[in-house]
């Protein structure tokens, strides 16, 4: 098994909160892994250094073995570690395909990317990527008229345009209702298969979390509190991890 991700005693400290605290753990390649937690368990924050969006501030994570910290050159970094969240990256004003083709800006230099405003450049990627999220005829709508689940498939697409080989994914499925979210989670599991993509995502529902992905690791209060096999975890270990304090 080839590892990928490596974390290393990682705390991650916002002003005197202690968001994250000296957690480690490691990711094999491949590996389809759901975070879950209550809120404020620290999954955000996690997913944030996982995509050096944040710094820790302590600790190392490793990619591939090497330190991400290391991992400067943006068109590297963005073959390595894509990630997406509640449609909140894609601009709602512009047609679909633009918003597909940021996946591709990486690649670009400044004067491609400038162009691609005005005319699309690389739209053969932006059609394929979008046939194969099932929105093949949606190429020049406003983003903003899709539903929220059409907008998530949106994301879906520039990711595969970009074709990270580590994907993270911040509540994919927040907003959607149920028979939306199963369809977005099934797509985005079946594109992680099918690309040999190491998938993290962070869920608020145990029961997708538990359907869709191999491994389950629990957060509670920044720390580790379980990390096990889908098929391993118990009703009794979902109801501990988000039982309420008791006031005494
Ligand atoms: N920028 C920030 N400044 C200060 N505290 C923060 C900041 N971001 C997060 N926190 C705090 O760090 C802790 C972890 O937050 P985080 O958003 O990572 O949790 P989460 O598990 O993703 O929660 P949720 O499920 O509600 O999204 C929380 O107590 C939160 O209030």
């Amino acid at each position: 098994m080839q590892e990928v991700i490596s974390l290393n005693q990682i705390t991650k400290i916002y002003e005197r909160k202690i968001a994250l605290s000296s957690l480690s753990f490691s990711v094999n390649k491949g590996e389809l892994v759901a975070l879950i937690g209550p809120s404020g368990a620290g999954k955000t924050t996690l997913l944030n250094l996982l995509a050096a969006l944040l710094p820790p501030s302590q600790g190392e994570i490793l990619i591939d073995g090497h330190p991400l910290s290391e991992l400067k050159d943006p068109k590297k970094r963005a073959k390595k570690i894509g990630i997406i969240r509640q449609q909140f990256d894609l601009v709602g004003e512009l047609p679909v395909i633009h918003n597909v083709l940021v996946g591709r800006l990486s690649e670009w230099g400044i004067f491609k990317s400038l162009l691609s405003m005005l005319i699309p450049q690389d739209k053969g990627y932006a059609a394929q990527a979008l046939s194969r999220v099932g929105l093949a005829d949606k190429l020049y709508e406003k983003t903003s008229s899709l539903s929220g689940g059409e907008q998530q498939r949106v994301a879906l697409a520039r990711l595969l345009v970009q074709s990270p080989e580590i994907v993270l994914a911040d509540e994919p499925v927040a907003s959607l209702d149920p028979a939306r979210a199963e369809d977005v989670l099934d797509l985005m599991v079946k594109i992680a298969l099918e690309e040999k993509q190491t998938l993290i995502a962070s869920l608020h529902s145990v029961e997708y979390a538990r359907k869709y992905f191999d491994r389950l690791i629990a957060l509670k209060d920044g720390e580790l509190f379980f990390d096990l096999p889908a098929s391993s975890v118990t009703d009794d270990h979902i109801q501990s991890l988000y039982k309420l304090k008791e006031i005494s």
